[in-house]
């Protein structure tokens, strides 16, 4: 069993709670309020700038070029890539990125990103990217699932873009990348006596992802 594999067997219940949070289920078919989608999509913009830092610690953190390489390919998805979807989606309800960056951060977007960046100030490399992978990874996991609903691709669903962003060849290769880089980290870094300690950070970064999509549906109309 890859590394990543076991991770996810241990948090198994906070991967599931994250993976196929009703949130999830409400951009599949459509059905998600508009006021939650877009009080998350500007919530994730400010994520987003904060998970750019980690991405930046993780260059620094990195022991080796190729390591820093993969860090730096991960920095540039989500300065050159990633947030345009936000940009574009949001320029539609009338927001401009200034707008975005003005907005104030909800208490789930400090705490995920500062235990992430907590996680890795402390650590080595192998740990920050264990803090990372519920998002990256996850995100590719959920859309590939989401995409294969009847729905999802409808013209009359709204959030058919977002499903179409994450599960599109490009990202699934972003996802894939770091699934391989993880896997290489850990069979360089990790020994017996450390499992504990990166599953307890991977459960709590699943936990927060989860908590993340709780703050958008709390957004919509009961
Ligand atoms: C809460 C939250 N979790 C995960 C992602 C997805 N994501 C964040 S950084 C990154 C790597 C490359 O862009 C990806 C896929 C998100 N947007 N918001």
């Amino acid at each position: 069993m890859s590394f990543f594999e076991r991770l996810k067997k241990e948090a198994s219940a906070e991967w599931r709670a994250y993976t196929e949070h009703p949130f999830t289920d409400g951009l599949a078919d459509g059905s998600l309020p508009e006021a939650a989608f877009r009080h998350y999509l500007v919530q994730d913009y400010l994520f987003l700038i904060e998970f750019a830092r980690a991405y930046a610690l993780a260059v620094y953190k990195s022991p080796g070029l190729a390591d820093m390489r993969e860090a730096a390919t991960g920095l540039s998805a989500i300065l050159d890539v990633e947030m345009n979807l936000h940009v574009e989606l949001c320029a539609g309800w009338g927001l401009s990125p200034d707008d975005l960056e003005r907005a104030a951060p909800a208490v789930e977007v400090l705490a995920y990103t500062r235990y992430v960046l907590d996680a890795g100030m402390r650590g080595d490399l192998l740990a920050l990217k264990v803090a990372l992978a519920p998002c990256v990874i996850g995100y590719a996991e959920i859309a590939t699932r989401l995409a294969a609903r009847p729905n999802a691709s409808a013209t009359t669903n709204p959030y058919r873009v977002w499903i179409a962003e994450y599960a599109g060849a490009p990202y699934q290769a972003v996802a894939a990348n770091a699934r391989a880089h993880l896997d290489s980290l850990a069979e360089r870094y990790v020994t017996p006596a450390r499992h504990a300690e990166l599953i307890a950070i991977f459960k709590e970064a699943a936990r927060l992802e989860a908590d993340f999509w709780e703050m958008g549906w709390r957004a919509g109309p009961a």
